[in-house]
Formats: structure tokens, sequence, C-alpha cells
């Protein structure tokens, strides 16, 4: 695992909340996360999970309330304190197709100012396991590999915060387990991570805090097998549904027909 950086502190949301057009996209959210938390943001398509994301990085997407990094408001921050603080690794992998893998991921490095930008690009292709396409040119690459190679990116960033946009929705079973692992080790460094996610037998495994959006624009945040229980998942998707725990741990969230 590539060392975190040093200054791990609290990510406090104080009535924060997205806005698209003029319309807050859920009532106002109030969330304190600690270092090492894994935040699994789940909900129905459309509810406003990237929205949220892109808000909380002041990534494209307006915001009301605050979000804190300690006493940092992350919406004051320069460019490149920020690019020191938060990284998004974005859902639709959007990047000039003409850039090598290892420039792409030099954009994390340089981005947050690394002290050695070769070596924190290399670390990153290599732990995101993409050395073999360091050399291809993205447009060129597999919706996966894309994936994995903006994973790279983000890795080479470095960053205390580590927002992820549904970070597995490309990936076969090999690499989605490889993300799962990772997620928790980034959250084990005492980093804050916070993934967008659909899977929620992911959401289970890989998270110690979820937070579900309804429809409505409520919000429940707490334990994964607290706020992904029958009851809530039924509320917010209309599926019926049971957790089940496999021999070795695993649960696995599946619709009951
Ligand atoms: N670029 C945009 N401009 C205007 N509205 C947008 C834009 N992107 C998304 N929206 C709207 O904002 C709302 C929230 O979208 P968002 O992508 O945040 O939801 P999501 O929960 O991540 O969805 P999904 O699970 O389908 O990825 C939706 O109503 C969507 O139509």
């Amino acid at each position: 695992m590539i060392p975190a950086p040093d200054d791990l502190r609290p990510l406090e949301l104080t009535e924060f909340g997205a806005i698209r057009g003029s319309v807050a996209l859920s009532d106002p959210l109030s969330l304190r996360l600690e270092p090492g938390t894994v935040l699994g943001i789940v909900g129905p398509n459309g509810v406003g999970k990237s929205s949220l994301l892109a808000a909380i990085a002041h990534s494209g997407v307006a915001s009301y309330g605050r979000a804190a990094f300690g006493d940092e408001d992350l919406g004051g921050l320069r460019a490149k304190r920020r690019a020191q603080v938060v990284s998004l690794m974005a859902q639709d992998h959007g990047a000039p197709g003409e850039l090598r893998v290892s420039e792409l991921v030099g954009v994390g490095a340089w981005a947050s100012g690394r002290a050695h930008p070769a070596e924190a690009v290399a670390a990153a292709i290599a732990r995101a396991g993409v050395s073999h396409l360091a050399d291809r040119r993205y447009g060129t690459l597999s919706g996966g590999q894309r994936q994995l190679a903006q994973l790279a990116r983000v890795l080479a960033q470095n960053t205390p915060i580590v927002i992820m946009d549904e970070p597995t929705s490309a990936l076969d079973l090999a690499h989605q387990r490889a993300v799962e692992q990772m997620m928790r080790g980034l959250g084990n460094q005492g980093r804050i991570v916070i993934a967008a996610i659909h899977d929620l037998s992911l959401a289970l495994n890989a998270c110690t805090r979820v937070l579900l959006l309804d429809p409505g624009g409520a919000s429940h945040s707490g334990p994964p097998q607290d706020v992904l229980g029958p009851d809530r998942v039924f509320a917010a998707y209309g599926v019926r549904t049971t957790i089940h725990t496999t021999p070795q741990g695993r649960r696995i969230l599946a619709a009951d027909d």
C-alpha cells in the first residue's frame, strides 16, 4: 500500500447537499466522518449519489452548506490545496483518449504536487495492477482497464479523502475483489473513503458505514447491516431482500425472489 499522507483529519458535512440547476437534490445532510471511515453511498438510480460525491470534491457540481476537512472549508480552498486533500475517481472515466496511462496517472501526482512524481506514478500504476498498460493510450483501453487506470490516477494523487464513483462497475470478479480490499486498506491507513455503490453486497463487505439516499430526499446513515436491513431497502428500492452470510463470513444481499 502507498504510504498515506500525514494530515488525516475528520470530514464534517454540515447541512450539506448537491444542487443541480437551482434544485437541491436531497434534504440537508449533516455527517461527521472520522479518519478510517469507509462510507458507501447507496440508493436508486438518479437519487443523487454521483452529484453528492462531485459536490464534496467540488468537481463541477454546486453545493449548499459546508464540507470541512478538519478546520479547512473544502469550498474555500485553492485548487492545488483541494487536490492535496480530496481525489475523485469519477464514473464516466472521461480523459483525453490520446493520453498514455502513465501520463494520466501523472496528472494525479502533479495535481497534488507530489515531491517525487515519477516514483509516485510508478507506485500507483503497480498498485492498481496496470503496469502492463502504462504506455497504452487511454482511448484504446477497455472499460475495466480505464477504471483501473483512473484508480491509479487517484492513488497517485495520494489524498486523505478518496472519493470513488462506482469503482467496481466495470470490473471482473478478481478486480472487484482487489478494489474491495483496496477500499478497506485505504481506510485502515486512516484515510476517509467515500464510494457510491450499487452492489449492496460490496457495501456490506467493504464499508464501515453506509449512507442510503431515499428518492424522497431523506437519508439514513449507520452500520451497513442496519442501514441495509430489509425494511429500509424495500422502502428505497421496492425489493424484498435478505442478507445471507457465507461460511467464510462474507455477507451477500440478495433479492428474495
Ligand atoms: N449534468 C447534469 N445536469 C443536470 N442534471 C443532472 C446532470 N447529471 C445528473 N443530473 C440529474 O441529477 C439527479 C441526480 O443524478 P446523479 O447522477 O447524481 O444520480 P445517481 O444517484 O448517481 O444516479 P445513478 O445511480 O443512475 O448513477 C438526476 O435527476 C439526474 O437526472
